[in-house]
């Protein structure tokens, strides 16, 4: 069975529960939890949410869920591109009869129309380029896309069910220097959006798609839906579908996400989708996805995404033998998830919602993390802590951090960070000063630099139940050690095949997860630094966790990783290579190519030789 229609539903983990399940925790009561910014197009007044209830839905049962009863405005499921509707039933099945998301349009025609009503993409800007948008909305009126039945492969609406809108409480040390936008200018381009179109990513030089892509806007001005064949669903998540879809004549595959901005903005997750795309725009990075480009139309928001053919690493692992990866296939994995995190906190970007759902297998088997709709932004502050001078004092001090709203961030804010001027603490008063680093087994000749938002804090009840940290259970507030937290999590379940405080429902998980010591099983049979790595970085108190102080750094010098060659990772040989995706099997009008999505099809998109981030 093709990896991407398979459910993503965690099967042997599920819950058997249908309709909400409300989890009261007793012996905790979460933070109030408050809305720092109220946005213009979602007017949520500040409140408290002292009795907050924990939901889990029936589609998405290891996510968390947490609903304001007062406003009891969460829905679940994804808008039915034919009808613009979202399906009544959704949250009551995940069977693929209420997936019913097309209608056919042409007899006799296997292949149905998919009537976008789409005007033209917004990129761009200034009157020529609105001159083209025009033109292009007429054409794009006219035209349709094509999406094929694949009505198999709707048997699942994957992903996760979230929070309904993001109601982060920042404890900012200073004020954002971010345009606070409003979420009411998502469906208008925006500042971000102008400046994505021309967001240089110097790591896609050799890639044909962004060449195509270029190619492309050259010839036409502008992008849009006309330029696109939906060919097949790959699956579908809380704020939208994701197409695999070809730039049309170019043989360039893609992933395309397409939210409908109605059901965004009546189920108050246009903010979800406004961060997921402005965090999308800044990454350039191997195991990061490309955001090709972003274009909207009258009904729909659409990004597009690099095509991962491999699946997930969830249904990856459920094809192992024992269902879970050997010690050094779980190596690999976590070390490319590793430098994908390092990287996102380098950018201010707490993830957020690790789980192996989320890590999608490339076509030449390396890793692509996906999904950063529940990511929280921030400013960071580079810290140099360990100089290669000798001469120079060594100190520890968290990087200063400033969360930023994720209405209120933006590229241009973000993506500098990387490239300030480290900060070096010399002498401080005795107390500030540690006598050591603790710096694992090695001993690095290079500095130090610690750019992650280690201070960060948020409030947000956010992620997925057996991979929550305590402290986000507890509302206490939690910054990027919630990611190592999850990450943690994440190893242990790949190496033991499930997670290690999974209870009999969620609200056993989340008791668990608090109040239960880690144990691990006698079988697998896992070496010890393995063990020793996982214990690390399931430590309750995020403060003791590995990693709260060095970020990622300190997890690489772990022993566990010994032998790994940071730099040169994405020339190592993955544990597995997909098989190449075959478009010819996909029903539609491209059944008849034997056209397949093999890295020949793809080429240059790969060529990572040039590593030059680490
Ligand atoms: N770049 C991609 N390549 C291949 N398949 C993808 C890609 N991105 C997403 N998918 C598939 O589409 C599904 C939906 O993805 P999407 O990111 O919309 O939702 P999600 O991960 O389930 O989370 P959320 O509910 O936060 O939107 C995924 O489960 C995955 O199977």
């Amino acid at each position: 069975m093709d990896s991407k229609t398979t459910p993503k539903t965690r099967s042997e983990q599920q819950d058997k529960t249908t309709g909400n399940h409300a989890v009261k925790l007793a012996t905790w009561k979460p933070s109030p939890l408050q809305i720092s910014k109220p946005s213009k197009s979602e007017p949520t007044t500040p409140r408290t949410l002292e009795k907050s209830v924990l939901t889990s839905t029936p589609k998405h049962t290891d996510t968390v869920v947490l609903t304001d009863p007062k406003l009891n405005q969460h829905h679940e499921g994804s808008t039915d591109l034919t009808t613009g509707k979202v399906p009544a039933n959704i949250t009551k099945s995940s069977e693929p009869t209420n997936l019913s998301l097309k209608q056919p349009t042409q007899q006799g025609d296997p292949v149905e129309l998919l009537q976008l009503n789409g005007t033209a993409g917004l990129e761009g800007s200034g009157d020529q380029e609105k001159k083209n948008s025009e033109q292009s909305s007429i054409k794009d009126s006219s035209a349709s896309a094509k999406v094929s039945d694949g009505t198999s492969s709707l048997t699942k609406t994957s992903g996760s069910a979230k929070i309904s809108d993001r109601a982060d409480f920042i404890e900012s040390r200073k004020s954002s220097t971010c345009r606070a936008s409003t979420s009411s200018d998502v469906s208008d381009e925006s500042i971000c959006s102008r400046l994505s179109s021309r967001v240089n990513k110097p790591h896609k030089a050799n890639d044909s798609r962004w060449e195509a892509i270029q190619a492309m806007r050259a010839r036409d001005g502008v992008i849009g839906l006309s330029h696109f064949r939906l060919l097949k669903r790959l699956g579908c998540g809380d704020i939208g579908s994701v197409y695999l879809s070809e730039l049309s004549g170019s043989k360039c595959y893609f992933a395309m996400k397409v939210m409908d901005k109605g059901s965004l903005a009546s189920r108050k997750k246009l903010l979800r989708a406004q961060t997921e795309r402005e965090i999308l725009q800044c990454l350039d990075h191997p195991f990061l996805p490309t955001l090709y480009t972003h274009f909207e139309t009258d009904k729909f928001s659409c990004l597009v995404m690099e095509f991962c053919p491999g699946g997930d690493l969830h249904t990856l692992r459920q094809r192992q033998p024992g269902k879970y990866f050997t010690e050094q296939a779980a190596k690999f994995y976590v070390a490319e998830v590793l430098l994908a995190l390092e990287y996102l906190h380098m950018l201010g970007i707490i993830y957020r919602d690790l789980k192996p759902e989320n890590v999608l297998v490339r076509e030449d088997g390396h890793i692509m993390l996906s999904d950063f709709d529940l990511s929280l932004r921030c400013a960071v502050s580079p810290t140099l802590i360990k100089s290669s001078n000798p001469d120079c004092e060594t100190f520890v001090r968290s990087n200063a951090i400033f969360c930023v709203h994720p209405a209120c961030s933006e590229p241009s804010c973000m993506a500098p960070t990387t490239c300030f001027s480290p900060r070096l603490f010399s002498s401080k008063s005795k107390k500030e000063r540690k006598p050591k680093l603790e710096t694992g087994n090695q001993v690095s000749p290079l500095p130090e630099l610690v750019a992650e938002p280690t201070d960060a804090r948020s409030m947000s009840f956010v992620g997925t139940h057996e991979y929550l940290a305590p402290e986000i259970i507890k509302g206490e507030g939690h910054g990027s050690a919630v990611d190592w937290w999850t990450f943690g999590i994440f190893l242990y379940e790949l190496l033991f095949g499930k997670t290690p405080f999974k209870g009999s429902g969620n609200r056993a998980t989340l008791f668990n997860v608090v109040g239960q010591a880690l144990r691990f099983p006698e079988s697998p049979v896992v070496s010890f630094s393995a063990r020793d790595l996982v214990r690390g970085l399931l430590v309750k108190e995020p403060q003791h966790r590995l990693a709260f102080k060095r970020g990622a750094t300190e997890i690489k010098q772990h022993p566990f990783f010994e032998g790994v060659n940071w730099a040169l990772i994405r020339c190592a040989s993955p544990p597995e290579i997909p098989k190449p995706f075959e478009i010819e099997r996909l029903p539609g009008p491209v059944a008849s190519t034997s056209q397949k999505v093999t890295p020949a099809t793809a080429k240059g998109s790969d060529n990572y030789l040039e590593f030059d981030f680490f």
